[in-house]
């Protein structure tokens, strides 16, 4: 049988000479135009499968999720940069992925969330207290708050201020795209394994040095904070963090095997890196769009004013009474997923879908970007509209959570697009629309969200020099916004107190 179509291939290189290097779903969603929702992009002799419509994604991420729910394995993320071990890359085969699932699940589920209120809301105040201060450097802000609200959960650590001199954010800020860099670009030890024995000083060995380098941010990213999180229970046991309730988890009040002991720093390190920069590009795209939306902004404000009134910060309680804001959140969602082309899945054995062959081992990149811009299930995919979400047919919910068993997809939870597919899904995306909603509504409660001003005091368009990050996880850059309070005192007194 034969792959499914695409670009035009050469002799022995395949597809290399058209591998895009910058917003790669982009490229891929305008492949998809000329050749169809399933598409093949071959690199000598590894084949990735690459899919634009939701119809493929769930006919085989999630309706086939037991043979698509690995992970491509790699020569320089698994081996040379030696981050097989991490839950982002570890094979459904592998019989860690059952207990790191069930460890995240657990540890991040409805009602483990709940328990992190007091969590979300000291980091929600420190948010607002920043973010008033310094808009034009939400990256930053919202970095801090997004992997504030992870530290605190797996570890129990507490940013320190100023936030730029702490270790623990710098790292995160330094992490950012390292995974990308060494999975994206072809390298040729993928296809020619032997070259990995090249001395690394060799010349033509460049692979090997940037593996080294990747190598000491990945494992910084998790040593540091695992042997920080035990030296604090040493001193500190009484302390409550995803870390604490595992470390001090055995009956019978023993420590844990060397087995326990690694499953739960690399379960810990997935809050720590998966909740990192996620949360904080799907709050930068609100602000991007409510501040270039003013009849959204004021429909959405009324709502928390009735809902809420004046006198207190939004909490989770309200968030059941806030249709039109849930809403919002859904169309900031689906404009600019996060994660814009999912992560990797990999097939375990060969498969037939549709007359084409998806050969064991593929890579399945499912781009959640070309599906929530498919103008079929979302008319004017472009617009920013949160009533299409509203009234009596609601186009899809594309973060929509449906409640499974536990013992059947490892997650108490599965995600429709933004949040990814099948076993994989995003163990994380009850915390992240949490955090979201709160950041949201009380920006919204607290400030007017303008446009910025020009010199000359004209506002400026955001989306004129707005761009885009290239990576896993994409933010928008470059575009400027006011907050302008609605009442300092009520602010001062809201997020002081
Ligand atoms: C708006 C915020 C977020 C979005 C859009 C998002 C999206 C995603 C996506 C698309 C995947 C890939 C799923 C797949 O392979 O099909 C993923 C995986 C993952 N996410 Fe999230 N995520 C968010 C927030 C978070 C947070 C807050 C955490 C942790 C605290 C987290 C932890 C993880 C982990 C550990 C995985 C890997 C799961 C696995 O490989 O089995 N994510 N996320």
């Amino acid at each position: 049988l034969p792959l499914p179509p695409g670009p035009p291939k050469r002799f022995l290189t395949g597809n290399l000479h058209q591998l895009p290097t910058v917003k790669q779903w982009l490229v891929y969603a305008e492949w998809s135009k000329q050749y169809g929702p399933i598409m093949t992009l071959q690199i000598l002799n590894r084949v990735t499968i690459l899919i634009t419509s939701a119809k493929v994604a769930l006919d085989l991420l999630d309706a086939r999720a037991s043979i698509y729910s690995s992970r491509p394995w790699t020569w320089m993320l698994h081996d040379l940069a030696g981050n097989g071990s991490s839950m982002f890359s570890l094979s459904s085969q592998d019989p860690r992925f059952p207990r790191y699932r069930k460890m995240l699940v657990a540890g991040m589920n409805k009602r483990a969330v709940g328990r992190y209120r007091p969590v979300l809301e000291a980091a929600l105040k420190e948010f607002l207290r920043n973010i008033a201060t310094r808009p034009d450097n939400y990256e930053s802000v919202l970095t801090t708050y997004s992997g504030g609200v992870a530290l605190k959960i797996a570890y129990g650590y507490d940013i320190t201020e100023p936030v730029e001199d702490d270790f623990f954010v710098q790292l995160i800020e330094g992490g950012e795209g390292t995974v990308p860099s060494l999975v994206q670009p072809f390298f040729f030890v993928e296809a020619f394994p032997f070259l990995r024995f090249l001395p690394k000083w060799f010349p033509l060995a460049t692979f090997h040095r940037i593996a080294a380098a990747k190598k000491k941010i990945l494992d910084a990213m998790v040593y540091v904070p695992n042997e920080w999180a035990k030296k604090k229970l040493e001193t500190n046991p009484s302390d409550s963090s995803f870390f604490s309730e595992h470390y001090f988890a055995k009956e019978d009040g023993g420590s844990l095997s060397k087995t326990e002991a690694d499953d739960l720093m690399w379960t810990a390190g997935a809050i720590y890196t998966g909740g990192a920069h996620t949360t904080s590009s799907a709050i930068a795209t609100f602000l991007l769009l409510i501040s270039s939306h003013a009849q959204v902004q004021a429909r959405a404000r009324e709502e928390i004013d009735r809902v809420v009134g004046r006198g207190r910060l939004v909490n989770s309680d309200d968030r059941a009474a806030m249709p039109y804001l849930a809403a919002i959140l859904k169309e900031t969602l689906r404009w600019a997923p996060p994660v814009p082309q999912g992560l990797r899945h990999a097939v375990i054995q060969d498969d037939i879908y549709n007359g084409y062959l998806i050969p064991k081992g593929s890579a399945v990149i499912a781009n959640i970007w070309a599906i929530t811009h498919d103008a079929e299930m979302y008319p004017k995919p472009f617009e920013f509209d949160p009533s299409r979400f509203l009234g009596d047919t609601p186009q899809r919910d594309p973060a929509e959570l449906f409640l499974l068993s536990q013992t059947f997809l490892l997650a108490d939870i599965v995600v429709s697009f933004v949040f990814g597919f099948g076993r994989r899904v995003c163990p994380g995306a009850t915390l992240a629309e949490e955090s979201v909603f709160l950041a949201a509504a009380n920006l919204l409660a607290l400030f007017d969200i303008k446009k910025a001003l020009d010199t000359a005091g004209r506002e400026v368009d955001p989306m004129e020099s707005l761009d885009w990050r290239t990576g896993l996880v994409t933010i928008p850059l470059n575009f400027k916004f006011r907050l302008v309070p609605r009442s300092a005192d009520t602010l001062a007194a809201m997020i002081d107190g």
